[in-house]
């Protein structure tokens, strides 16, 4: 058979840059999300365009976040004592008030059914996103002093509380310490953190554990319901 005569491109392996320039060395394909960050493809700036030749399409990436501060948490709360809904509304507003942070968004609040200890109240739980310049240190031990102020007392594991916050995630970060794992070692077993979680931020990546959205199908048997309360 004759080979038909083609003007498409020659494929990726063998193809050359502009002006028969060898192909760039491979792009990772998946790089960290950036959700501060927006890519946009027009042509180089005027500094560039001695180059374009070799880069006909500029990609550049834009900060979009207005928040001053470098780097994103994400917080679990959770309470099943004292009027839960109001204890977490409170919280929501206290960690909009923890220094170098500001709170970005946070999920609705979820009506969840007991993990672990069975025998107790059911929890109300959500999500916070913050923006902060505390390392994860810091906002650590920021978030005990806040759960200590709303009288939470560290009587036996996964007892009735008044109010808990799990530093869930800091960017990226990968991190084994004696008082702090990130991201939070159950988080991706839990409905309660990961349906909040996936609320706020439905394309986020768990450092070593793929896409959040994939570990939702095997917590889909844990009791949750989103409540109407209107957040504060
Ligand atoms: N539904 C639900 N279950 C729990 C929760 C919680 O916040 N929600 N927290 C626990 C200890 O961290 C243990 N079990």
């Amino acid at each position: 058979m004759n080979a038909t005569p083609c003007s498409c491109p020659p494929p990726a392996a063998t193809r050359t840059g502009v002006g028969g320039v060898a192909a760039n060395p491979p792009v990772p394909r998946t790089l960290p999300p950036r959700p501060d960050l927006t890519a946009a493809i027009r042509p180089p700036p005027l500094y560039l365009s001695r180059f374009s030749a070799f880069s006909p399409l500029h990609v550049s990436a834009v900060v979009t976040s207005s928040s001053p501060y470098a780097h994103r948490a994400y917080v679990a709360l959770g309470a099943n004592l004292n009027d839960p809904v109001a204890q977490l509304q409170a919280a929501v507003a206290a960690l909009d008030e923890l220094p170098d942070s500001a709170l970005v968004r946070r999920s609705s609040f979820y009506r969840t059914a007991p993990v672990g200890v069975r025998n107790q109240p059911d929890f109300i739980n959500g999500v916070a996103e913050l923006a902060t310049d505390l390392d994860p240190h810091r906002l650590l031990a920021t978030l005990l002093e806040v759960e200590a102020r709303f009288g939470r007392v560290r009587s036996y594991p996964n007892a009735p509380r008044t109010l808990d916050l799990d530093l869930l995630l800091y960017d990226q970060a990968v991190v084994h310490t004696p008082d702090l794992i990130l991201p939070h070692p159950r988080l991706h077993l839990r409905a309660f953190v990961l349906v909040p979680l996936g609320e706020i931020a439905p394309d986020l990546a768990l450092p070593g554990r793929g896409r959040l959205a994939a570990w939702l199908p095997a917590v889909a048997n844990q009791r949750i319901d989103r409540l109407a309360t209107p957040a504060p």
